[in-house]
Parts: C-alpha cells; sequence; structure tokens
C-alpha cells in the first residue's frame, strides 16, 4: 500500500458513527412514576372491581394456612380421638372452597389488568405517535429514524409489564405481606420477630444491588437504540451497500454491535438473576430460626404444633412477594428508563410552534414574498443569507444553483419546515407563521425528488393528494398528466398493487403518478424538486408536457437540476452560497453571461 493510500485509509472503527440517546441517570423519580399513571386514571372505574378481586384472592391465601393450624391443633392431633373425623372433613372443605375462590378471583384479575394494560399501552403509544408527527425537521435532523423507532415500540413494550399485571401484583403483594406481618406479630409475637430479624438484612444486601441493575439496564437500552440505528440505515442503504460490495465489512460492524449488545445484556440479566438468590438464603436462614425456636416454644408449651406448621406455611408465602417486590423493583427501573426517554420526547416542544392565536389562512391566490431571509440550519453557518424574491400569482420560478446553494432551503422555509432566522415569507401577504400549520401546507403542494410510493394500489396512491377524491377524478388527473396510458398496462390498471417504495415502477412512472397526485390536490402553490436521474427521451418528453399541464394557472417553483426543463420558466433565480447571484428570464440570463450562462455552458459540456 502507498504511502498516500495509507493516510486516507479510513478507519473501520469511526464509520457508522451513531449518536447515542442521552445516558438518563437519574435516580427513582416519584414524580415521573405519578405521570406515568396518569395514563391509568381513565380506567381508575374499571380498575376497581379487580383491586376488589385482588384483597379477596389474598385474604382467602392468608385464610388457608390458619385452618392448617386449625385442622391440626383441634382435628389431627391423638387427643381429639374419633370424634375429630367430621371436623378434619369441615377443615377441608372450607379450604376448598377457599381455593375455589383463590382461583375464580384470580382469574378475574389476569384478564382484567390484561386488557386494561393493553388499553394504557395502546394511549401511550398513540400520543406519543401523535406527537412526534408534530415535531419540526430540526427534531429528525438531529436523530436517527432508528432511534426513534425504539422509543415508539421498545420503550413502550417494556412498559408493558408494569401496567398489564405489575401494578395490581405490587398491590397484591403488599397487602399479603402485611397481612402476614399482623397474622405473624399478633399469633405470637416474639416467634414472628425472630422469623422475620433476616428482612432488614435482606433489604440492606438488596438495596445495593439495585443501583448496578438500573445502570446495567441503561446500557442495554443504548447498545440496542445503537443496533436499531444502525440497522434501519442499512436496510434503507442496502442498495449502495450491495453495489459497492460492503456487505462484509457491514456484516463485521454489525456482528460487533451484536455481540457487544448480547454482553451488556448478559451482565444485566446475570445482576438481575442476584436477587432470586439473595430471598432464597434469607429464606433459608428464616425457616431455620422459625423451626430451631419454634421447637422450643412448644417444649415450654407456649405455642401448638399446629401454630408452628402455620407459621411454616405463612414464611413460605412470604418470601415469594418479597421476591417478587425485588423483581419489580428491577421492572420498574427499566420503566424508569423507558418512561424518561419516552417523555424526554413528548416534551420536546416543535421548533416550528403554531401561535395560539394562530387562524386557518384563507383560500389563497398564489403570491408569494420572501423578504430578507436569513437561515442557518447549524449556528454559525448561514444557508441563506438575505433573500428576497417577490413572486405573482401564477407565476413559474425555477430555483438553479450549484449544491449546497440553498434551493431546497428556500423550499423548506415556504412549507414552514422551519422558521427564518430572520426575514418573513408571505402568502398574499399574509406571514406564513400567523397561519394555522395546516391550512398552509395543505395550499402547497410538493413533488419531492425521491417520490414516495405506499404500499396499497396505484388508484390508493393517487388518492393521496386529496382522499374524498372520485375515481373517475382518479383517472382524469392521470390522464392529465399523461400517466393514464401506463396505468392501463399494467395488470390490473388502477388497481394493480405496488410496494413500499414503488419499485415495480420505473423513476419516470413514479414521477407521473406523483405529479398525478399533485394534480389532484389541486394547490395554488406547488414545489416541484426535479429528479436528478436521466429518464428516456420519450419519457423526459411525456414529463414535460405533463408538466405543463401541471403548472397551468399555478404559483410554482421548481428547483432543476437538468435545466432543459426550466428553458420556459417565468423567472428563474440563481442561487450562489445562499445568495441571489442573478435573477431573470432564460433569454435574459444567457445574454447577461453570467452564472447562468456558465451553468448551461458546463451542462452541455458535460453532455
Ligand atoms: N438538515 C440540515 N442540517 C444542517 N445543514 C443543512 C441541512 N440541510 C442543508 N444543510 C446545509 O445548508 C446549505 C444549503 O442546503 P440546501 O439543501 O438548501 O442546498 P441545495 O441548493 O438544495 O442543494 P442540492 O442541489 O444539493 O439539493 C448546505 O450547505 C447544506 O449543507
Amino acid at each position: 500500500m502507498s504511502a498516500s493510500s495509507k493516510g486516507s485509509a479510513i478507519n473501520k472503527n469511526e464509520r457508522f458513527v451513531y449518536q447515542d440517546d442521552e445516558l438518563i441517570e437519574k435516580p427513582f423519580n416519584w414524580g415521573q412514576l405519578r405521570r406515568l399513571f396518569t395514563y391509568m386514571k381513565p380506567y381508575m372505574r374499571q380498575l376497581s372491581p379487580v383491586i376488589a378481586m385482588m384483597i379477596l384472592g389474598t385474604l382467602t391465601r392468608l385464610g388457608v394456612p390458619a385452618l392448617v393450624i386449625l385442622a391440626i391443633d383441634e382435628a389431627i392431633s391423638p387427643e381429639n380421638g374419633e370424634s375429630s373425623i367430621p371436623k378434619l372433613l369441615l377443615f377441608a372443605g372450607l379450604m376448598l372452597l377457599l381455593y375455589i375462590i383463590q382461583w375464580a378471583s384470580n382469574t378475574y384479575r389476569i384478564k382484567y389488568t390484561n386488557i386494561i394494560g393493553q388499553k394504557v399501552i395502546y394511549d401511550l403509544r398513540k400520543h406519543l405517535f401523535q406527537h412526534i408527527q408534530k415535531l419540526s425537521f430540526r427534531f429528525y435532523d438531529k436523530r436517527p429514524a432508528g432511534s426513534v423507532l425504539v422509543r415508539v415500540t421498545n420503550d413502550v413494550n417494556s412498559l408493558q409489564d408494569l401496567f398489564t399485571n405489575g401494578v395490581v401484583n405490587l398491590l397484591m403483594d403488599c397487602v399479603q405481606l402485611l397481612g402476614i406481618v399482623i397474622i405473624l406479630l399478633v399469633w405470637n409475637f416474639k416467634l414472628g420477630l425472630a422469623v422475620m430479624i433476616t428482612v432488614p438484612l435482606m433489604f440492606l444486601v438488596s438495596s445495593s444491588l439495585r443501583k448496578r441493575i438500573r445502570f446495567a439496564w441503561q446500557d442495554v437500552r443504548i447498545k440496542q437504540s445503537r443496533i436499531n440505528a444502525h440497522l434501519n440505515e442499512s436496510i434503507q442503504g442496502m442498495k449502495v451497500t450491495q453495489a459497492y460490495v460492503q456487505e462484509k465489512d457491514n456484516m463485521g460492524f454489525f456482528t460487533k454491535m451484536n455481540g457487544v449488545n448480547m454482553k451488556s445484556w448478559d451482565r444485566a440479566s446475570a445482576l438481575n438473576q442476584t436477587f432470586g438468590p439473595v430471598i432464597e438464603i434469607t429464606a433459608a436462614i428464616g425457616t431455620f430460626i422459625l423451626f430451631w425456636y419454634g421447637a422450643h416454644l412448644i417444649q415450654q408449651d407456649v405455642i401448638t404444633v399446629g401454630l408452628l406448621v402455620g407459621y411454616a406455611n405463612y414464611i413460605g408465602n412470604f418470601w415469594e412477594p418479597i421476591n417478587r417486590l425485588g423483581q419489580m423493583y428491577s421492572q420498574l427501573l427499566i420503566a424508569m428508563a423507558s418512561s424518561e426517554r419516552i417523555f424526554e420526547f413528548i416534551d420536546e416542544e416543535p421548533t416550528v410552534a403554531e401561535l395560539k392565536e394562530a387562524k386557518p389562512l384563507p383560500k389563497i391566490k398564489g403570491d408569494v414574498k420572501f423578504d430578507q431571509l436569513v437561515f442557518e440550519y447549524e449556528k454559525g453557518r448561514p444557508a441563506l443569507k438575505g433573500v428576497t424574491i417577490d413572486v405573482k400569482a401564477g407565476q413559474s420560478i425555477a430555483l438553479v444553483g450549484h449544491t449546497g446553494s440553498g434551493k431546497s432551503t428556500i423550499i423548506n422555509l415556504l412549507c414552514r419546515f422551519y422558521d427564518p432566522v430572520q426575514g418573513r415569507v408571505l402568502i398574499d401577504g399574509i406571514d406564513i407563521r400567523d397561519v394555522s400549520i395546516e391550512s398552509l401546507r395543505s395550499q402547497v403542494g410538493i413533488v419531492l425528488q425521491d417520490t414516495f410510493i405506499f404500499a396499497g394500489t396505484i388508484r390508493d396512491n393517487i388518492r393521496y393528494g386529496r382522499l374524498d377524491a372520485t375515481d373517475a377524478e382518479i383517472v382524469k388527473a392521470a390522464q392529465a398528466v399523461n400517466a393514464h396510458d401506463f396505468i392501463m398496462n399494467l395488470p390490473d390498471g388502477y388497481d394493480t398493487q405496488v410496494e413500499e417504495r414503488g419499485n415495480v415502477l420505473s423513476m419516470g412512472q413514479r414521477q407521473l403518478l406523483s405529479f398525478a397526485r399533485a394534480l389532484l390536490a389541486d394547490p395554488r402553490i406547488l414545489i416541484l424538486d426535479e429528479a436528478t436521474a436521466s429518464i428516456d427521451t420519450e419519457t423526459e418528453l411525456k414529463i414535460q408536457e405533463a408538466l405543463k399541464a401541471l403548472l397551468a394557472g399555478r404559483t410554482s417553483f421548481m428547483i432543476a437540476h437538468r435545466l432543459s426543463t426550466i428553458r420556459h420558466a417565468d423567472e428563474i433565480i440563481v442561487l450562489d452560497h445562499g445568495r441571489i447571484v442573478e435573477q431573470g428570464n432564460h433569454d435574459a440570463l444567457i445574454a447577461k453571461r453570467g452564472v447562468y450562462n456558465g451553468l448551461i455552458e458546463a451542462q452541455y459540456r458535460f453532455l
């Protein structure tokens, strides 16, 4: 390898660098938990019978060991003789009854906590999606699509356990623990105290584990988010990857990421597992104390054998909820991390905000004025440096200039995807910041360079321009833009199914479809981001004709790459580094022999 190629080689480790979501390291946050539970509020009425059933189930569970005590002391003990058989049957029958009640209440509880939980998750996901749809381009500029996806899928899913059974289980375990503590202390205070002596020790050990578990799960989330960002990018860019034969490299990078994620998960899950043994050891010590001290008390005639067996039973039911509460704590920590990330998005205000007093933009005529526009995507790097353009309704404007000169930025400001740093955009003399975004965008049509075709029929794809359009209107629009013939040649005509990104269709056909879509929407202002891909002359001619039909009577802005398409524009605006350097019609600009003429010559030279 030569020295120069060595110097310029890409360091593979530096490729695919994804900006991590900020590490969320806040302590357990009650306020946030309360906020999370506001999503349960609408279901409180449905939750009340579930809680009642849960309490009933817990009480019956607590009743079983009491019956065991009675059965042993009153019926099984030899001193009770033969007469004890009917009593034994009675206790056994009562026990059976308690088990049936317990089963019925559990079934009811599980069924309805699941239903309510799903509703809460549904609401939360809806709220989140509703909100992120409103967020401005600036928000999406900063984040890979994958990491946004993770919040709507993974993070919301990880709250599922909490809402489906977590909350009710938490209550149930607390009620059960409280019940057992009361029973143990009331029946024999000293024995009760002795068996519970290990509880503070257990809390001490487990609380130190909690922090480590929390950080470990946060780490897992970050690693997953990176994988998602990479996956998203890889899938979207698959064609480029294959064209440049980068699959091996890509695979290597993915494998590394995947491995790191697995290790992170293993670490978190191993830490999580340590909760169980801590509880088990404590339970074993508790049981040892019970039998050792209990036997002592039996010998001193302070308690009966039945009571000792009953205590053993209660103790058995004691560690189980404590263990579950430990797991619940981990679940809560995961939920905390997820909800912080979800709320961070929900709290994100759109940078392009609608004024409270914003009125709908009245039906427009189509005058547009860009007044001294200054704009920067990043502070200190202006993309537009004072652009003024005055456009009369019905005029066609072509924006030309080198790549990065600011053409798309002007369009972004006209659609209010961003707000200018200085200056104004006026439509029919109205500042677009004073009107509702919906009323503005619904009157401005855009035909993007990369026409997005949705999965569905050709008809549906055209109808996207105006959802209430009739079939006849759709055909009429397709005919007007020369799309009808090729559609009729497809296997099922207008009912032909197209794939997500319209891969069955050629570039030119996709563009004609998008013209039909725009024509159907019938906006007074139309923006065309012209496709750069070369299309055959026949299609080009069709597109030219279609354009004429589409632009007639509308104010139009065309970002032109193939300069041949803008020859007839009323006004050609030539941009350079965010400034207008020339302006006029084709003939005037050619006569000027300036920048535009240079661009034209360069294009012909290239051809
Ligand atoms: N989302 C963004 N974040 C940061 N900078 C941006 C962003 N979009 C554009 N820019 C920068 O703003 C400047 C103007 O970009 P713009 O997209 O308006 O150029 P353009 O003339 O439309 O280019 P092209 O012909 O390549 O589409 C460029 O320097 C570009 O790097």
